[in-house]
C-alpha cells in the first residue's frame, strides 16, 4: 500500500468536504459554483460518478480558468462508494504529497452512494494524518422533496427513500436546492420534513439559484475536536445575498458552537448501499445519428414516465459543426443545452456521438433504446 514518509509533520491536515445526495439534486451544480467563487483558494475535486462516462468531471474541469488552482480528478462506476476502493487511497495520499499547493479537497459522492463509505477511508490509519472532514453535506432536490419523491411506495420508491434518508442521517449539512420558485411557508415545510428524517442534521442551508455561499460551504471544521466553528450566517432573506440559513436555525447555530467537536455518525452501523440492493442500475446508450433537440428531450422523458429512470445525463450530436448539446434528465423533467463549460475549451472536438446515461431502478434497456429510437426517429442502441 501506497505511503508517504515524507510529508511534512507540521502541516496541518487538509480539510476535505463530502458532497452527498440523491440523483439529480445538484451536487455537480453547487460545486461548479464553488470553484468559480473559490476565489484565492487551491481546490481538490474527486468526482464520483454512478455510470460508464465521466460528464461531472468534464463539467468542472470546464469550469475553471486556473487548472492549477483546481484539480478534477473522476471515478467512474460508484467506485467512492465502497470502502476499499483500491484508487481513492492512492489518489488521496498523491494530494497529501501535495500539501503545499491543496487547501481544500471535495469529495462529490454518486447520487446512490452513502456517504459514510467514504468518511470512513477518511479515518483510516493512512488518511487521518494527512486529512480531516470539514463536513457532509447533502444537496436536496427540495421540490422533489415537496412532491413527496421520497416517500416510500413501491419497489424503486422505497430503494430512493431509503437511500435518500440514510445520505441525509451521514450528513451535519443540509442544503435546500431548488428553490428560487419556494416561498417561506414551502421551505418551512421542507425544512420539518429533513428534520423528521434527520434529526442529527446540524444546519439547513439554503441555495437560491443553485448557489452556497462559499464561507457556508468551505471551513466548517465540524468534526474537529476543540476546534471553534467557523460559521458564518447570513439571515434568511438578506438582500444581496441569497445564500442564506433557514430562518429558525439559530438555535441550531448555538448547538454547533457549543463546543461538540468530532461526533461519530455510527458509522460501523450503515451497509454500503451498492451491497445492499443491487436493483440500481446504470447503462450507456448510442447514437452516431444527429439529434434534434425537441424529440430528444420528448423521448427522454416519455422514457423515464415508462421505464423506473431517475436520472438522465450526457452530451449529445446535434449536427455538423454544432456544439455538443449538455442533456439533463431528473425524472421527467429534461433540460437540453448547450454547456460552455461541458463542450469544453480544452481542445476536444465536437463529438459525433451521442452517449447519454441513464441510472433507475431495474430499467429495461432495451425498452428505453426503443422508445428513443422511435421517438427521434435515429437509432440509438
Ligand atoms: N431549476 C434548478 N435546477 C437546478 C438547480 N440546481 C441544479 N439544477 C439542475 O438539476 C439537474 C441536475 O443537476 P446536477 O448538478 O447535475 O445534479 P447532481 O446531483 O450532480 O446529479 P448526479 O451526480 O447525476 O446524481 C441539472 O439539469 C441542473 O441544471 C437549481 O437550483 N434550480
Amino acid at each position: 500500500m501506497a505511503s508517504l514518509p515524507d510529508l511534512p509533520p507540521q502541516l496541518p491536515p487538509i480539510p476535505v468536504t463530502v458532497v452527498t445526495g440523491f440523483l439529480g439534486a445538484g451536487k455537480t451544480t453547487l460545486l461548479r459554483g464553488l470553484v468559480r467563487r473559490r476565489q484565492s483558494r487551491r481546490l481538490a475535486l474527486l468526482i464520483n460518478e454512478f455510470g460508464e462516462v465521466a460528464i461531472d468531471g468534464d463539467l468542472l474541469r470546464g469550469e475553471s480558468d486556473a487548472p492549477a488552482q483546481v484539480q478534477v480528478q473522476d471515478f467512474a462506476h460508484g467506485l467512492i462508494a465502497y470502502g476499499d476502493d483500491a484508487h481513492f487511497i492512492p489518489a488521496m495520499l498523491a494530494l497529501a504529497a501535495r500539501r503545499a499547493q491543496v487547501d481544500h479537497v471535495l469529495i462529490e459522492t454518486s447520487g446512490l452512494a452513502l456517504p459514510s463509505a467514504v468518511m470512513e477511508v477518511l479515518q483510516s490509519e493512512q488518511l487521518v494524518p494527512h486529512f480531516v472532514l470539514d463536513a457532509t453535506l447533502a444537496v436536496v432536490d427540495t421540490p422533489l422533496l415537496l412532491e413527496h419523491a421520497f416517500d416510500a411506495g413501491g419497489d424503486a420508491q422505497a430503494a430512493t427513500a431509503l437511500l435518500f434518508r440514510q445520505q441525509l442521517e451521514c450528513a451535519d449539512v443540509v442544503v435546500l436546492n431548488k428553490i428560487d420558485d419556494m416561498d417561506e411557508p414551502q421551505l418551512l415545510q421542507a425544512e420539518a420534513r429533513v428534520r423528521a428524517l434527520a434529526s442529527n442534521v446540524r444546519f439547513l442551508e439554503l441555495a437560491y439559484g443553485a448557489k452556497l455561499d462559499i464561507r457556508l460551504a468551505l471551513g466548517l471544521r465540524l468534526h474537529q475536536a476543540g476546534a471553534a466553528v467557523h460559521h458564518h450566517y447570513t439571515p434568511l432573506g438578506m438582500p444581496g445575498e441569497r445564500a442564506a440559513v433557514a430562518a429558525d436555525q439559530r438555535r441550531f447555530n448555538g448547538h454547533a458552537h457549543s463546543g461538540l467537536g468530532a461526533h461519530s455518525h455510527g458509522l460501523s452501523t450503515h451497509k454500503h448501499f451498492h451491497e445492499q440492493d443491487p436493483g440500481w442500475l446504470s447503462f450507456t446508450l448510442r447514437s452516431d445519428e444527429a439529434q434534434s433537440e425537441e424529440r430528444l428531450r420528448g423521448a427522454v422523458a416519455a422514457a423515464a414516465l415508462a421505464e423506473p429512470i431517475l436520472r438522465a445525463k450526457g452530451f449529445v450530436h446535434a449536427g455538423p459543426g454544432m456544439p455538443p448539446l449538455l442533456v439533463q434528465g431528473v425524472r421527467a423533467r429534461v433540460a437540453i443545452a448547450h454547456d460552455e463549460a461541458g463542450a469544453n475549451d480544452d481542445g476536444k472536438e465536437t463529438p459525433a456521438r451521442s452517449e447519454l446515461v441513464f441510472i433507475g431502478y431495474h430499467p429495461s434497456r432495451a425498452r428505453v433504446a426503443q422508445m428513443l429510437s422511435e421517438m427521434t426517429g435515429t437509432e440509438w442502441k
